[in-house]
């Protein structure tokens, strides 16, 4: 989806990481919780943080999107300072965001949800949603319905095409799997993958260890609000002290 006339504002061309934290401090007023954290997520990467909870992952996600400022280190998106910037401007620059609870409203039918999504956006509002029921044909079939009617899993997916009405190339995505019985989490990972097809990057805070790291290029696991192991997902799953540490093996 993101061909040169449908780049992100924020954009730019040339390598590097698409998103960093850079040795971060963050946390919720005077409390801190990540302490000298580093992520990055390279273009087109799904990269998946895990570790206990309280550790910090969701914490990340709401630094990197703007709803908590940085205390120091930087947060940088296609290399661009972004730290302290507010999540309205970040959603125009390209990112997205898809919290873990109230990510739809239930009173609002998918068309008209997937319409609030996409009310920064400059024009193309219709073509892009058609592209978006085309892409995921559970919410086309219920255009018309309460999002409240719809299952768990269909919820999920109405959450990822609301965020990718703006047509970002980061996609941060905070636990798609809680609540959702083990076929259903199934399909939403699958969701996921599509997502992730459609050129945009997935920084996903995921439980469901074995699952998030399966579909993922890379993995973090975070402790006490620092980066404690970074790999790819055999190396995390298949290294002993990752293991009994933190993945309850
Ligand atoms: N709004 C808030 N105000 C104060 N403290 C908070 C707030 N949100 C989270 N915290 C605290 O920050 C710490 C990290 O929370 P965070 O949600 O980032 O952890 P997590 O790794 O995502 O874990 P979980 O899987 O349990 O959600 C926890 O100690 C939590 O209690």
């Amino acid at each position: 989806m993101s061909d040169d006339t449908t780049r992100p504002a924020g954009a730019t061309d040339g390598a590097g990481p698409v998103l960093s934290l850079s040795g971060v401090d963050s946390g919720y007023g005077e409390v801190q919780v990540l302490d000298d954290c580093s992520v990055r997520l390279d273009p087109g990467e799904i990269v998946c943080l895990v570790g206990p909870n309280g550790a910090g992952k969701s914490t990340v996600l709401k630094t990197a999107f703007g709803m908590l400022t940085p205390w120091t280190g930087a947060v940088e998106y296609h290399g661009r300072d972004i730290g302290g910037m507010a999540p309205e401007e970040i959603v125009r620059e390209g990112i997205g965001y898809v919290p873990q609870t109230d990510n739809v409203f239930g009173s609002l039918t998918i068309d008209e949800n997937l319409r609030m999504g996409g009310v920064a956006r400059d024009g193309g509002l219709d073509e892009v949603i058609e592209t978006l029921y085309d892409r995921f044909p559970i919410i086309d079939r219920k255009r018309t319905a309460k999002a409240k009617t719809l299952s768990g899993g269909q919820r999920q997916v109405l959450a990822f095409a609301r965020a990718l009405v703006m047509e970002p190339d980061v996609l941060l995505i905070d636990e798609p799997s809680a609540g959702l019985a083990p076929n259903t989490a199934d399909d939403v990972f699958e969701d996921v993958q599509e997502v992730n097809d459609m050129d945009t990057a997935i920084l996903m805070v995921e439980q469901n260890v074995t699952k998030g790291l399966g579909i993922s290029d890379r993995g973090y696991v975070l402790d006490q609000g620092t980066v404690r192991f970074e790999g790819t997902p055999e190396e995390l799953l298949n290294d002993e002290e990752v293991s009994q540490l933190y993945l309850g093996g």
